[in-house]
């Protein structure tokens, strides 16, 4: 799914109102209708609600749903911010006075100051103030309403995105001045902003109500920002053909493991495994032969000279796609032994874990890194390479740069991971849990990777395919194990079956 500009979005609903011939009134009762499906799966009309509605088509929206809750048996008091009596968008106009036709409406239209009913943390706040139309942060009056709702303790929902947050950056703002919704029900598209976890506490969780927007507009709509899906990663999946052999899948090597991390190694190597490779070799130290070959039999192993740390990269089999650093530490040889093959090596390879934390160590080394290179950091192995960041923004503009400048592919991990390609394209990740958040599942993530680019997978979807398999394996292993039960071991047994359900039609 495309993830458009504030600046995008307005241009698709000109024209589906030019074009298509839906008026915006249409438009906004079918904002309203999704709006309220959502409440009225949540709460009973006895719940005491107020709507707050602001001079623009969000407050238009805003009133239509305050009239449809009283149709459903709801007692809304409705604050309506129109200031100095003649603010109102044609559109909110014609809302407000739709509503009141209803009769017996119970609302404060707030012309100069007013005194704004009590509100309760009992309340359910309906937060229509404002939209996309939003051209700078709250100030004053907007936002002393904005603390007021968010002091009360009432639960909110926002109509599109939280009043007071731009729909994608928003280095300018403070979130105290923002309404903190406990659910954002937004226009047609996810925003940029809902999927950054600086934004989570503002956003709360989040729907799309579809309102028809012009199907031609959205395709024809270029967009840099992405929300990857099943279908999405169906479409790249390629089927086997009947008359295929191993050698058709790749040969993966992975560098991975030293004494006390050999788990890492194992996840790593099941995810490569259950991901399709042809052939996987695990490179790993004397110490780990007996837990590989136990545990991961389909795997060839390659000892190292040494005996509990990786002292050599150099590759000694014919590999299509090599992954490197799921527990295999920082010390010395094995720094010496990346740094060559770094140096050495110029097709594309994975970058993970205690790779990331070599390379934090010498960041020069990120001149030598093959370009279409995938890198996997979560946010301090991030922040270790590229210098520490103050919001989950600044990482991603950060990751966006640095994708650019060294041509390579950033998987940021997190809730929802996010692959930044050079090209300033960002594919945010739909699957996964907080299931997930178990030590080594990032592991498995890099034997996906690996294998898909040992396929022959270029760079750039191998990422994006490995990280949406990644979390739906997640969520089946959560599925059985539950949230807290879930091991990065059942993650990697889950992959295949990842996969199955992607492919199924
Ligand atoms: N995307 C779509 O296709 C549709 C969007 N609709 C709604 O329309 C909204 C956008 O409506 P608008 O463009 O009218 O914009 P808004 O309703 O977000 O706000 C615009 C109003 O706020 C004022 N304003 C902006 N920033 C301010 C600030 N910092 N302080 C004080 N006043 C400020 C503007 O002067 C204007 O009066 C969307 O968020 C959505 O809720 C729907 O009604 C229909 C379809
Ligand atoms: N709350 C969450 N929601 C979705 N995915 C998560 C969540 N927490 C962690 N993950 C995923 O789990 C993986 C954790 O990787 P990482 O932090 O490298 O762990 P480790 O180093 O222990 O292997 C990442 O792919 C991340 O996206
Ligand atoms: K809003």
């Amino acid at each position: 799914m495309k993830i458009f500009s504030t600046e995008h979005i307005r241009n698709i609903d000109r024209v589906t109102i030019e074009e298509e011939g839906v008026s915006s009134m249409e438009l906004i009762h079918r904002v309203a209708e999704g709006v309220v499906n959502e409440i009225l799966s949540r709460w009973s009309p006895s719940k005491p609600t107020m709507v707050f509605a602001g001079a623009g088509n969000n407050g238009a929206d805003a009133l239509i749903v305050a009239k449809l809750l009283i149709e459903a048996g709801f007692n809304p008091h409705v604050v309506l911010i129109n200031v100095k009596g003649d603010s109102l968008s044609p559109d909110c106009r014609a809302c407000r006075d739709e509503l009141l036709r209803l009769g017996n409406v119970a609302m404060t239209e707030i012309v100069h100051t007013s005194h704004i009913p009590t509100l309760t943390a009992d309340h359910l706040v309906i937060d229509g103030l404002f939209g996309t139309g939003l051209r700078n942060p709250l100030e004053g009056g907007y936002m002393a309403m904005a603390r007021y709702i968010n002091e009360s303790g009432a639960t909110v929902v926002s109509i599109d995105v939280p009043s007071g947050m731009y729909g994608d950056w928003n280095s300018r703002i403070l979130a105290r001045n923002v309404v903190h919704a406990d659910l954002t029900v937004a226009v047609q598209f996810p925003r940029l902003a809902f999927f950054l976890s600086d934004n989570a506490p503002i956003v709360g969780q989040w729907k799309v109500v579809d309102i028809g927007l012009s199907r031609r507009a959205i395709e024809q709509t270029p967009t840099k920002y992405f929300f990857i899906e099943k279908d999405d990663v169906r479409r790249v999946l390629k089927r086997r053909p009947d008359f295929c052999s191993k050698a058709d899948f790749g040969h993966a090597l992975l560098f991975t493991g030293c004494y006390g991390m050999m788990g890492a190694a194992v996840l790593a190597a099941r995810g490569a495994l259950r991901s399709g490779v042809g052939k996987l070799t695990v490179h790993a130290p004397r110490c780990g032969f007996s837990v590989l070959q136990t545990a991961v039999p389909e795997a060839l192993y390659l000892p190292d000279r040494n005996e509990n740390v990786i002292s050599d990269m150099t590759p000694r089999v014919n590999f299509t796609a090599i992954g490197v650093g799921p527990g295999i530490g920082t010390n010395d040889a094995t720094r010496g032994a990346l740094e060559t093959l770094i140096k050495t090596i110029k097709r594309p390879m994975v970058f993970d874990a205690d790779a990331l934390n070599i390379i934090s160590r010498t960041p020069a080394l990120m001149d030598h890194i093959a370009p279409g290179s995938i890198l996997t950091p979560h946010a301090g192995e991030f922040d270790r390479i590229f210098g520490s960041q103050a919001s989950s923004e600044t990482r991603l503009l950060r990751a966006l740069e640095v994708a650019h400048k060294y041509k390579v592919i950033i998987v940021l991990k997190g809730r929802y991971s996010a692959t930044v390609r050079p090209d300033g394209k960002i594919f945010f990740n739909s699957t996964g849990s907080a299931a997930m958040a178990t030590a080594g599942s990032g592991d498995v993530l890099t034997g996906i990777i690996t294998s898909l680019l040992a396929q022959g997978y270029k760079s750039e979807i191998a990422a994006t395919a490995a990280v949406y398999i990644h979390g739906l394996a997640g969520d089946i292993a959560a599925h059985v194990e539950g949230e807290y039960g879930s091991l990065s071991g059942d993650i990697a047994a889950c992959v295949g079956k990842a996969i199955k359900a992607i492919m199924q039609v």
